[in-house]
């Protein structure tokens, strides 16, 4: 190729001078705006040639006229061919003049290239702006490959402009996302930067999707076409002297390659000692729970004591402080009678003390503990012959037991206590729901007639509580029933239709059993105090008590009126209520009764 030679004619000196051409030398840019204001109108005309693909011919040679033209009218040429035929990217609107070294830079292939393997992901171009679908066709390569130096088309004379050689035959279907994806749409490409080899990544990005989230920007498949074909096309054509380099792929291909690596998961807490499970994940085996141990629950006695502490302390206390530094005569036991009669005691049972007291110690000094003593004596006297335990009569098939007693005085809860024991013995035991007044009593009684596995015999609020009770001991009777505990409405005891209830319960149990009801249970509130002996009197006029139980002695009980009903009535207390729960049911111990009333250890 030597031998060109560029002839300049100096008008100062008359000759033509001759310079040797270097035709490595980068060509001086093309003032393409000059040459376009040359260009007559006609000529601007694009033709729908756009489409097609200009001749890949390899560089023309030039002889040294030729290339003395190249300055002048060469470049004219060139433009009018520009014109003529419109970069690609004219077609679609993108200026074929970008930038000096416009014509596409990369090296056409003469053959269209084949479709990258698929199995070959792209490599990351991150020079070209991101494409959303990575469609890896042959676009690209098929774009006009002008010569490695400026494009050179034919002269318009000899080469119409309107039929310029198709590098291949028809133009690529405009894919528009194929198209603008080349990097050469960059002005500031270095020209004689050499095409970057194709990148090994393509193995190495795809990412294992559970660690790094897909960076999409970041690997656009796109480009990857743009970089293979290139590579290919350095082999078959003479090397490249203009090809488009990436701008500052380095950087951001570090961004990329090291992402995975670079995002380590959080550590995950290795299971401690113990079992665990897998199934999705390893999981550690939730240790039980312990329960919490329950504090252990105080004795009945305490319980008692403690209910009846209110009465002991005030007792007590009045007895200390009749007897202070004082001899027992008439004054101090008139004292004495007093504050036992102010216990709930009763009069009985407070002459009974002071007797005691002034048959032995008359006279004599008296401390308040002797005092205690004497009337924890006198008290136990009077409660142990009703301090008896419950009999029930099982010639009678069933035992009828009839609870009575004023309205939340805990007959309800005392059944079910009852129930509990009879059956933990071995009885069998029905339970009938008198209380038709209360809706709650009902659904109440049903629930402990479930824990005590007892049936439960009811009928609908506001019906006969007499033929309930009939129903209800017929059926005891059917189903071999060893007791029938039977409850009943609690209210007061003044009101007369109330009372005629209990008295018509009565006859008619009389009618299917002569004994019937065959034991009557009254529930006294120990915390109630005097009133109870009036509840105690009406009932037993009515229903017949003939047994009671002390309830909720584990309250504020005032524990003395158990003696004065037990000294007046001297009916059997055959359980003392400590608590609402089904073993809160104590036998009555009259010793220990009195022993806590009177504050004696
Ligand atoms: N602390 C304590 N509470 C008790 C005791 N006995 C019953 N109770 C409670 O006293 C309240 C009334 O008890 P019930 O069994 O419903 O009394 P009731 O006589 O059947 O009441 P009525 O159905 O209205 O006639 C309830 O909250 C019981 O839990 C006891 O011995 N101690």
């Amino acid at each position: 190729m030597a031998g060109f030679f560029k002839k300049i004619f100096s008008f100062g000196k008359k000759e033509v001078v001759e310079e040797r051409v270097d035709e490595t030398a980068p060509l001086p840019p093309i003032k393409w705006d000059a040459l376009e204001a040359l260009k007559p109108e006609a000529e601007q005309a694009a033709p729908e040639v756009s489409a097609r693909e200009p001749e890949p011919a390899p560089h023309p040679p030039l002889d040294g006229e030729g290339r003395h033209e190249v300055a002048g009218r060469g470049d004219r040429a060139d433009a009018e061919a520009r014109a003529s035929h419109p970069h690609p990217r004219a077609a679609l609107g993108t200026s074929p003049i970008e930038g000096e070294v416009e014509p596409t830079p990369q090296p056409a292939p003469e053959e269209p290239k084949p479709e990258p393997a698929p199995a070959i992901p792209p490599a990351p171009e991150p020079t070209v702006p991101p494409e959303p679908e990575p469609l890896p066709g042959p676009k690209p390569e098929e774009e006009p490959q002008p010569a490695p130096q400026t494009p050179e088309p034919p002269a318009p004379e000899e080469v119409p402009p309107a039929q310029p050689e198709p590098l291949h035959a028809p133009a690529p279907e405009p894919a528009p996302q194929e198209v603008p994806a080349p990097a050469p749409a960059q002005p500031d490409i270095e020209p004689s930067r050499p095409e970057p080899q194709p990148e090994p990544a393509p193995v190495e990005v795809p990412t294992p999707p559970a660690e790094v989230p897909p960076a999409p920007v970041e690997v656009p498949p796109a480009e990857a076409p743009s970089v293979e074909p290139s590579a290919e096309a350095d082999a078959e054509i003479a090397p490249p002297i203009r090809q488009p380099a990436p701008v500052e792929p380095q950087p951001i291909l570090a961004e990329i390659a090291p992402e995975p690596e670079a995002v380590p998961s959080p550590p995950k807490p290795a299971p401690s000692a113990g079992k665990v499970t897998v199934s999705k994940k390893v999981e550690q085996k939730a240790e039980p729970v312990k329960a919490p141990e329950p504090a252990p629950r105080r004795s009945w006695f305490q319980r008692m004591r403690e209910g009846l502490a209110r009465s002991s302390r005030e007792l007590t206390g009045n007895i200390a402080g009749v007897f202070t530094k004082r001899k027992l005569d008439e004054d101090t036991l008139q004292d004495l009678e007093d504050v036992l009669i102010r216990a709930d005691l009763g009069v009985e049972t407070a002459l009974r003390v002071t007797d005691s007291l002034a048959s032995s110690r008359y006279g004599r000094d008296v401390s308040d503990s002797e005092v205690r003593a004497v009337m924890a004596a006198e008290v136990e006297k009077v409660l142990t012959p009703v301090a008896k335990p419950l009999e029930l009569d099982l010639s009678h098939k069933p035992h009828v037991i009839l609870v009575v007693g004023v309205n939340g005085t805990g007959k309800t809860t005392t059944i079910g206590k009852l129930a509990a024991k009879l059956t933990d013995g071995g009885l069998k035991v029905m339970l009938a729901a008198g209380d038709t007044f209360r809706a709650a009593a009902i659904e109440q009684l049903k629930i402990w007639g479930e824990r005590t596995k007892s049936p439960v015999i009811a009928t609908k609020l506001g019906a006969d509580a007499a033929g309930l009770a009939y129903d209800a001991f017929e059926k005891a009777k059917e189903a071999g029933s060893d007791v029938l505990i039977i409850d009943t409405a609690g209210r007061l005891q003044n009101k007369t239709e109330l009372m005629a209830e209990l008295e018509k319960i009565v006859r008619v149990l009389g009618k299917l059993d002569p004994e019937a009801p065959h034991t009557v249970l009254q529930t006294v509130d120990a915390t109630t105090g005097q009133n109870a002996l009036n509840q105690v009197e009406i009932f037993r006029n009515v229903a017949g008590v003939n047994g009671l139980v002390m309830t909720k002695l584990d309250g504020t009980a005032r524990g003395g009126i158990l003696v004065a009903i037990a000294a007046k009535h001297r009916l059997p207390v055959y359980f003392i209520g400590v608590g609402e729960q089904v073993d809160d049911l104590e036998p009555f111990s009259a010793s220990e009764f009195a022993r806590a009333i009177a504050g004696v250890a």
